[in-house]
């Protein structure tokens, strides 16, 4: 398995760094199979596969069961897990309490946490009782209640600059890497040059040192609209349609199941259950 000093090398050789989420057994299989250097276990799962209408519903419970379900899919792939809305703001205590849920209970190697601000003193507080922290600037989901909206964030020169300090804020508060969230590919250029963390972008351009996608916008999946920055490899989701469509009309025309499907007891057996009285259509 990778380690955080991996992927601080693979910045420092300028190898780009692929993640993508995942978020039961069988995605986490599929991804650790197609040589992905990173999952992560992201609350849009909230969105992808529980159907609320933004993250800020999503638990630490739910975030642990799925952490699970991942890593038993990808055992070699170093795996982070979002710590979700409003389980790093209240104490130190209750924060290291789900970062420790999350690692020990759950499995993952590191948590990501989105914001700065009040957030660094938690960065700080996870990285020296030994919890790597992947920090998520940017938009930062969780606080679509504020911000309005899932709007590109940092085009205005006040904004970039904040971002920048706040970047530079996370790095120095001992986060690993930075995710970098829906800004302006000359933003994440200027963060990528001054940060020495790898900086994970995603709707962030391609100066960036790695990407990451959501998994069921990658394979076309049950999301119904595609942001800008998704580039879908594959539609799974029309294929699935037509499956369970062909399957419904096979069972209602009675062209499934065939014999080939179905179970059989030899005529000895058959014969003694009906006392004698097997007749030939039992056998059809
Ligand atoms: N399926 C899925 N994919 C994601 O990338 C994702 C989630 N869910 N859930 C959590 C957040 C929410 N995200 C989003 C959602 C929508 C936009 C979006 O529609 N953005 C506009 C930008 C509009 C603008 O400011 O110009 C776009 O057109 O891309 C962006 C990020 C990213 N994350
Ligand atoms: C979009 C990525 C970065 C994320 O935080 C998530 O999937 O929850
Ligand atoms: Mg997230």
């Amino acid at each position: 398995m990778k380690t955080t000093k991996d992927f601080q090398k693979m910045k420092d050789k300028n190898e780009a760094i692929a993640m993508m989420t995942a978020y039961d057994y069988p995605s986490a299989k599929l991804t650790e199979k197609s040589g992905m250097d990173m999952i992560l276990v992201g609350d849009s799962l909230g969105m992808t596969v529980l159907g609320y209408d933004s993250t800020v519903p999503v638990t630490i419970d739910d975030m642990v069961l799925h952490t699970k379900a991942v890593r038993r899919g990808a055992k070699d792939t170093f795996t982070v897990t979002d710590l979700p809305f409003m389980t790093y703001h209240i104490s130190e205590e209750t924060t290291l309490r789900n970062a420790s849920r999350l690692l020990q209970e759950a499995g993952a190697q590191a948590v990501k946490l989105e914001g700065a601000g009040s957030v660094l003193s938690m960065i700080s507080r996870l990285t020296s009782a030994g919890v790597p922290v992947m920090a998520h600037l940017g938009l930062t989901p969780q606080s679509v209640g504020v911000l309005g909206g899932y709007k590109v964030q940092g085009k205005k020169a006040e904004e970039a600059e904040q971002l920048l300090q706040d970047a530079k804020a996370a790095e120095k508060a001992g986060a690993f890497a930075l995710v970098l969230e829906c800004v302006p590919k000359q933003l994440t250029g200027l963060i990528v040059e001054t940060l020495s963390i790898p900086v994970i972008g995603i709707g962030a351009g391609a100066k960036a040192d790695g990407q990451v996608l959501v998994y069921h916008d990658v394979i076309g999946y049950g999301s119904e609209h595609l942001p800008k920055f998704v580039k879908q490899y594959a539609n799974v989701q029309d294929t699935i349609e037509e499956a369970l469509h062909q399957y419904v009309s096979e069972v209602k025309d009675s062209r499934f199941p065939e014999d080939q499907h179905t179970f059989t007891m030899d005529e000895d057996t058959l014969t003694h259950l009906y006392g004698g009285k097997n007749e030939r259509h039992y056998n059809d």
